[in-house]
């Protein structure tokens, strides 16, 4: 990490550490390694995104940040504890929305809470401040089905809310929508993280994406992943508007040195 990096990163505690994280699968064939050795922490209220190569292991790593694979080498920490162990503590929003469709955006929203026992008058009082804050109240009972793309998308963040995890992770949140709809999904979302002062790691292969709502961008090497490259990025957070940036020069800039990055053959630093 450069000075700079250091410096801005540095401001606030740390709320997730991966350290030496190593992951090979043994199959019964020969031996895959997905990632080599990534290293990287993220900051209370930080938004941190991995971009990387197709196939490098990106959704290798989310998983082992998820707590959902166990890494070969090294560890993930939340809140100083143990990724596997630290239930509850890490929320993630997936490339698919995975809404149940038999149940209603509020059955959708309470879903998460009701796994986590919480007592049934609570999670509706959550859920139901949840729809109205961010714009579906009248859809409480709709199912997934009558909804758009983006309501849909947002009933997913508002799920992950409800149990009010201390960092957010998102894998491909945006790639089912169509362009518009992701771009106004990104602001949505970012800003929506910032209100509510978590922290998240967003692992996408959508380098425009990276840009607009990350902080820093983590670049991944071709697999077997290593961190290649970690750009800051200084763009202000509040307000940064995804469509609008396309044109900022400094975004392009940031766009042309992760891509520069990305374009590297393997062993160049
Ligand atoms: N369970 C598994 N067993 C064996 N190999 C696996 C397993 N899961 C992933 N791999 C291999 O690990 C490598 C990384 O896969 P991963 O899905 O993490 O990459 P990715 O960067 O998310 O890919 P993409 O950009 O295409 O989504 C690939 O070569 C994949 O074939």
């Amino acid at each position: 990490m450069n000075a700079l990096a250091q410096n801005i990163a540095g401001s606030e505690p740390i709320v997730l550490r991966a350290e030496n994280v190593g992951v090979t699968f043994e199959g019964t064939g020969r031996p895959v390694e997905a990632i080599r050795k990534v290293d990287f922490e993220l900051r209370r209220g930080e938004t941190l995104a991995i971009v990387g190569p197709s196939g490098c292991g990106k959704s290798t790593l989310f998983n082992a940040i998820a707590g959902l694979l166990r890494p070969t080498r090294g560890h993930v920490e939340v809140g100083g504890r143990r990724v596997d162990d630290a239930a509850g503590h890490v929320g993630y929003m997936l490339q698919k929305d995975l809404l149940l469709p038999w149940r209603s955006v509020l059955d959708n929203v309470m879903l998460g809470l009701e796994i986590r026992k919480t007592p049934k008058s609570r999670a509706r009082e959550i859920a139901l401040g949840l729809i109205k804050t961010y714009g579906l109240a009248g859809f409480e009972q709709a199912k997934p089905a009558a909804l758009s793309g983006g309501m849909r998308q947002r009933v997913a963040i508002m799920r992950t809310l409800a149990f009010d995890p201390e960092v957010i992770l998102l894998d491909e949140p945006f790639s089912a929508l169509d362009f518009q709809t992701r771009l106004l999904m990104q602001a949505d979302v970012s800003r929506i993280i910032a209100e509510r002062g978590k922290s998240a790691i967003l692992v996408t292969h959508d380098i425009g994406e990276a840009i607009a709502m990350a902080d820093r961008v983590l670049v991944l090497s071709a697999r077997p992943a290593t961190v290649r490259a970690l750009h800051v990025i200084e763009l202000p957070r509040e307000g940064r508007d995804p469509a609008a940036l396309r044109t900022d020069t400094a975004f392009q800039h940031y766009f042309a040195e992760i891509w520069a990055d990305l374009e590297k053959p393997a062993g160049v630093a």
